[in-house]
C-alpha cells in the first residue's frame, strides 16, 4: 500500500479578503501560517516522512510545503516546483471580490465560474498586465500553454500530465511524496483519483492547511482517503 499526502496551501491574503487569486503570487495570511504549521505538526504526531515534494510555483503553496517541512525537520528533501500545479487561471476575475462580482453578474453566474467544470471565466487578454507571459517564471513556457482563463477541465489537462510523468514514477518507485498544491490544481487531480463526475466534483471543497492522505494499492488506484486531525 502507498501513501500521498496532499495539502492545499494555508489560508492566503486574498482568500481572506475573498478575492479571486488564480495565479497571481499573493502570500500567506497570519492565519495562513499557522495552518501550515499545524498542519507540519499534525503530520508529525501521525510519523509521516517524505522522500520528495512536489509544488507549484506559487510561493502560497511553496511556503505552507515548507513550513511543513521545517516542522517535519525535512528542508533537505528534493522538491519539484512546477507551473503545472499552479491554482486554476482565474482570467479577468484575478482581483475581484467574490461577493461583489456575484452582486454584479449574479450568484448563479459566478457559481458556475467558480464550479461548473466547463465554464471558463472571462479572459484577459495578452496585453493585460494580469498575462503570464509577462512573468520571468513562466518563460519557458509555450505559448499555448500560457492561459488567458481556464476552466477546471483545462486545469485537469495540465495536472494530470504532470502527474503521469513525475508523480507516478516517484510513487512507484517506493517514494513518500507530498504535493502543496491549491484548490482547483488539487480538485482536479482528486477528480481523477476518485473517479468523480461532473457534478460530484461540482460539491468537492477542500480546506486550506488540512493534511489529506491517499492510500493507493500497487495499481494506484484509491482504497481510501481521509484528512489527518
Ligand atoms: O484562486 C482562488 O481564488 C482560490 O484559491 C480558489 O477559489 P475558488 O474556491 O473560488 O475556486
Amino acid at each position: 500500500m502507498k501513501k500521498i499526502v496532499l495539502l492545499r496551501h494555508g489560508q492566503s491574503l486574498w482568500n481572506l479578503e475573498n478575492r479571486f487569486t488564480g495565479w497571481t503570487d499573493v502570500d500567506l495570511s497570519e492565519s495562513g501560517y499557522l495552518e501550515a504549521k499545524r498542519a507540519g505538526q499534525l503530520l508529525k504526531k501521525h510519523n509521516f516522512n517524505f522522500d520528495i515534494a512536489f509544488t507549484s510555483l506559487l510561493k502560497r503553496a511553496i511556503k505552507t510545503l515548507h513550513i511543513v517541512l521545517e516542522e517535519l525537520d525535512h528542508l533537505w528533501i528534493p522538491e519539484q516546483k512546477t507551473w503545472h500545479l499552479n491554482e486554476r487561471f482565474y482570467g479577468a476575475l484575478q482581483g475581484l471580490n467574490k461577493d461583489e462580482t456575484a452582486e454584479k453578474y449574479g450568484l448563479e453566474q459566478v457559481t458556475k465560474w467558480r464550479r461548473d467544470p466547463d465554464e471558463e471565466p472571462p479572459a484577459i487578454t495578452k496585453s493585460d498586465e494580469r498575462y503570464p507571459g509577462n512573468d520571468l517564471r513562466y518563460q519557458f513556457l509555450k505559448p499555448e500553454e500560457l492561459p488567458l482563463t481556464e476552466n477546471l477541465s483545462d486545469t485537469i489537462g495540465r495536472v494530470l500530465p504532470f502527474w503521469n510523468e513525475a508523480i507516478v514514477p516517484a510513487i512507484s518507485m517506493n517514494e513518500k511524496v507530498i504535493i502543496s498544491a491549491h484548490g482547483n490544481s488539487l480538485r482536479a487531480l482528486i477528480k481523477y483519483l476518485d473517479n468523480l463526475s461532473n457534478e460530484e466534483v461540482t460539491a468537492l471543497e477542500i480546506p486550506t492547511g488540512t493534511p489529506l492522505v491517499y492510500e493507493l494499492d500497487d495499481n494506484l488506484q484509491k482504497l481510501r482517503h481521509y484528512y489527518l486531525e
